[in-house]
Order: structure tokens, then sequence, then C-alpha cells
């Protein structure tokens, strides 16, 4: 059973699929305090939330079995990425469901603050028939200076182009001939502060975004234009835009979000020249369904060990690659928790060669993988596909992917090779079509072994009598052989003997092992 704490106020409709699933306990508390998710979250599963609930490090770390949050929108910022990678916990969002809603929203607001409506409205109430003071600007042939031309940037640039505006838009990733395309204006963000009559940002929030918006841009801006921020508190650097509108440089701001919320006493709401919702962008019936609806497939996807279509803290990879890769998982992971087995010293490197039909694909899942298995010895169950190259990277282990043309005849093979400060030792596995997984090579040994159950690897001399040996040994402690392999590559050299045993091998048995003349050296393990 799933323990699913959902946290913020999320549609029912939306998640309906997960309050009605059989292996899902759902405790709902749109409110929950902080310290009641402390409290809640030590045995909780899945967490879902929007963007009220702040999901630290303290939360993180305090819950033991969580595996998932995920994000009924799109802004991540008040989740602890960092901690959540660091503790293998996945993050996933609902990018797609809110963007025409934000957008909307945004045009509501640019419209508003073009023409009022708000403080006109307001005197209004207060039975004050104001006309002169309420005379608004035309959008008509007015430039709309776009930072951030994603999904969101791109839906209100379609809509200011109903108004006729002209649009001039800037993104890292914006391009003049996809600015083209969009019938938009490609400009630096230079460009876009100095032309802009209106200026709407919709960027993330992150570092580099920080005070994007600083006095500085805003001295960039035409006397006289106008802001608007329906992304994030802390794109626009607040105190610069009060004194901005203070001393006549801005003419007005429209704002949804603020750099702290909720944002009741905020200065900038004492300026009439300020309109403003209480973070409403994604605050539709249809946006907050789609939103819940996603995340809650995707939440239920990861609890069940299915793929998620929007996960934030590891590469997504598309549903064609995935259908090719899967089956080669648990290969890849058995290999590497075979190898780290057998190998001795501390990891420096790992190397990770596909070839045959795995030389066109994106391995990188495999890799992920294949490092999970390996840190798993000694890292256990913390490390998992989200943090494994986190993990390793932090311990100093340095990991290469490689395509390689050298097939050894198999249609398909993966090699790990691990450096350690002592040894260099690979593994070779492949797919067989319809036999399911084998280890083809240890070493420079050919073999054939499933990979899987209890396995005793020994190092010996290849001499008579050694095999027979080990055999007699296993049958003294009633050990049943399952099936052996062995490999060696000149006659009467070193060489190599794996066991499939039906059961684990006692301490007593492994020293009894490790007594014979011809063996140099006794593993044992369990896939
Ligand atoms: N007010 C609300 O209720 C809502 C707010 N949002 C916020 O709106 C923002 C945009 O959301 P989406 O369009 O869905 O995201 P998106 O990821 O599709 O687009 C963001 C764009 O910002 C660009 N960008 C990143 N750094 C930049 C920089 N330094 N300068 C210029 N552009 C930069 C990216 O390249 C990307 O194209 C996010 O902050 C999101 O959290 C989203 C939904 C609802
Ligand atoms: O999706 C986003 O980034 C939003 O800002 C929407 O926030 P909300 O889910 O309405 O709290």
């Amino acid at each position: 059973m799933y323990r699913v704490l959902i946290c913020d106020p999320l549609s029912e409709e939306g998640i309906r699929p997960l309050l009605d699933a059989e292996d899902v306990e759902a405790v709902m508390n749109p409110s929950m305090s902080y310290e009641e998710l402390l409290k809640e979250v030590s045995s909780a599963h899945a967490i879902l939330v929007r963007s009220q609930t702040q999901v630290t490090r303290e939360v993180i770390e305090h819950a033991k079995e969580l595996k998932v949050i995920g994000r009924a929108g799109v802004g991540v910022d008040n989740i602890d990425l960092d901690a959540a990678t660091e503790n293998g916990v996945v993050v996933v969002n609902a990018p797609d469901g809110n963007t025409i809603s934000t957008a909307e929203h945004t045009m509501a607001m640019l419209m508003s603050l073009a023409r009022n409506i708000p403080q006109a409205y307001h005197q209004l109430q207060n039975k004050r028939w104001e006309r002169k003071k309420f005379v608004g600007v035309e959008l008509k042939n007015k430039t709309l200076g776009i930072v951030g031309f994603g999904r969101i940037g791109k839906e209100v640039a379609q809509r200011a182009k109903g108004h006729r505006m002209n649009v001039v838009a800037f993104d890292p990733f914006l391009t003049k001939e996809k600015a083209d395309k969009s019938g938009v204006s490609h400009g630096s963000l230079q460009e876009v502060l100095q032309q802009a009559d209106f200026l709407t940002v919709h960027t993330p929030l992150i570092e580099e975004t920080k005070h994007l918006i600083d006095r500085e841009a805003i001295q960039l801006m035409k006397p006289g234009a106008r802001i608007l921020n329906c992304a994030r508190g802390g794109i626009i650097e607040e105190d610069a835009l009060y004194e901005a509108i203070k001393s006549g440089k801005i003419a007005g701001a429209a704002l949804d979000v603020f750099e702290e919320e909720p944002a009741t006493e905020h200065k900038l709401l004492t300026l009439p020249e300020v309109i403003a919702t209480p973070h409403l962008g994604a605050s539709t019936i249809e946006a907050q369904e789609n939103v819940a609806t996603d995340v809650s497939y995707d939440v239920m996807e990861l609890l069940r060990g299915g793929t998620v279509k929007h996960p934030v803290n590891m590469p997504s990879v598309s549903p064609e690659t995935m259908e090719k890769i899967s089956p080669y998982f648990q290969l890849s992971e058995r290999l590497g928790a075979f190898l780290s087995r057998v190998v001795e010293g501390a990891l420096e490197r790992v190397n990770v060669y596909y070839s045959g039909d795995l030389l066109d694909m994106d391995t990188m899942p495999l890799t992920r993988i294949a490092v999970k298995g390996i840190l798993q010895r000694h890292i256990g169950d913390r490390v998992n596909d989200v943090n494994a190259f986190k993990t390793a990277s932090d311990k100093g282990i340095i990991i290469n992917e490689h395509k390689s043309t050298s097939t050894k005849g198999f249609t398909n093979l993966v090699t790990i090779e691990i450096e350690t400060d002592e040894e260099k030792r690979s593994v070779a596995g492949t797919l067989l079509n319809g036999l399911g997984a084998r280890i083809v090579q240890l070493d420079q040994y050919s073999i054939d072994v499933i990979p899987e159950g209890h396995l005793v690897v020994i190092h010996h001399r290849d001499q008579p009598g050694a095999i027979g040996r080990v055999g007699n040994l296993l049958a003294d402690h009633h050990v049943n052989i399952a099936t052996m392999q062995v490999g060696r590559t000149i006659l009467g050299g070193d060489a190599v003997m794996i066991l499939t045993i039906d059961k684990e091998v006692e301490a007593v048995c492994k020293d009894a092992l490790s007594q014979v003349a011809e063996i140099n050296k006794v593993q044992c393990l369990t896939l």
C-alpha cells in the first residue's frame, strides 16, 4: 500500500484515479502545516503539492520511505531539488496543463493594466464615478517585450499578436529562425528592455533569473513603460520596481506573484499604479484538472515501477527509447552488481561499453542503472536511478559511457569495466533472444552464466581434480550445484569457475574452499 500525502488544494476530479486506486492510501490535508507535514511525511511514499507547500531539505530528510514528490504545476522552486536528488527522491511536475490558463491570465492582467480596470472598479465600489482619472492606453501598435519564450511566453505572444501588438522576445534558446516562425522579433535582453511598452517575464525562477529585471534593467526601459509578472516573484527586483513606479519611470505593474507569498502586506500593493492577483495564473477548473491528472499519473507510475512522463531531477526518456532499452535494464543492473562484488579495492572509474543493437540507442539510462547496481554493494538502497550519477560523482568516481563496434559475435553486448586503486576488472553480458540475460565474459574468460540467485566465483589453477574437489566440498556442506561454468585461456593456466547454487554458502564452507591447493580466491555473492 502506498501512502500519498496531498498537501495543497488539488482538483479532486484530477486526482480521482489516485484516490480510487486500491494500492493507494491517500492522506488529504490541503492546509497541512509545516509541523504536520514533518510528522506525516515520515511514512509517506509520495507527496503531492502545488506552490504553497515548502518541501525543504528537512522535510525530505524526515521522509524515510519517500519515492516521489509530485508538483501539480510547473514551478518547482518550492522543492529542494538537490535534497531530493541526494536522497534518491524523484520529482515530477505537470508542465503542460496550466500553460493556457496562465497565458490567458497574463492577457487579463495586460488589459486590466492598460485600462485601469481594477482601480476603476474599486472606485465604483466606493460609489465614485471617476472617468478622467482612468484614461488608459491601447495595446494596438504597442510593443510587448517577452522575456522567456517557453510554453507560456509563446502563448502570450500569439494572443498579443491578436491585439495587433508588436512582439519582441528574448530567450537563450530562441534563434532568429524560431522567432520568425512564431511571427515575433528576436532581440537580446537589452533590446527587449529598450523596445518594450509592456514587459512580461515568463522564465523559471533560478539563480540566473533571480532579479533579472533589476535597477539597471529598468533604467534601460522607456519612460512610462509597464511591467507584468505572472511567472515567479523574484525575477523582478521588487524594491527596484517600487522605486521606479514611485519616480514615475514605470507607469504601472501587474503582479500575480511575489518574492514572499502570501503577500497581503506588500508595499507594492500600496501603489495605485500596481494591480495584483494572489498567484491565480493556474487557477482555473481546466488547468487544475489537467495538472492534477498529469501528476497523479506520474506519481502512480513511479510508485508502481513504471516510467514517468515529466521527471524534473532526472533526464526524461522518450517512450520510443524506453521501449527499446527497457529489456536491458535488469542485465545492466545485474552486471554492475556482479562486478562490484568481485572487484577489490576502492572504486575510481567505471567504463560502460555498448555494442551491437545498442550502438544507436540512448543508453544513458542503462548506464545510470549499471552504476546503481555497482554502488548498491556499499550504499544499499540509498542509491537509486535518480541519484546514481550524483552519488558516484560525490564519491569522486568517474563514469564514462562508450559505444563499441566489438560485439564478440553477440547481437547486443553490455560491457562494464571497473578500475579501482588495486585492479581493473570487466564483465560482459548479453540478452539472448527468448532466453534472457547471460554473463558471457569475466575479464579474459568466456563463460555462460545466468546473472541471478546465489553465485560462487572461484579463481583457480587449471589442474586435474580442482573441479571435483569443489563439487565434493560443496556436497559435504549440503550445497546443491545448479550450474557450473569453467573458463580458461591456456591449458594449465589461471582459470575461473562460476557456480550457481541453490542456497547461500556459509562461512565455513567458503573457508574450506579457500583451503583447496589449486584455488586462489573464492567469492560468494547473491544477485
Ligand atoms: N502564476 C502562475 O500561477 C503560474 C506561473 N508559472 C510560471 O511561469 C514560468 C514559465 O512557465 P513555462 O512557460 O511553463 O516554462 P517553460 O520552461 O516552458 O519556459 C521558460 C522559458 O524561460 C527561458 N529562460 C530561462 N532562463 C532565461 C533567461 N535568463 N532569460 C530569458 N529566458 C530564460 C527558458 O529557456 C524557457 O524557454 C515559470 O516560472 C512557472 O513557474 C507557470 C504556471 C502558472
Ligand atoms: O505552475 C506553476 O508554476 C504555478 O505557479 C502554479 O502555482 P499553483 O499550483 O497555482 O500554486
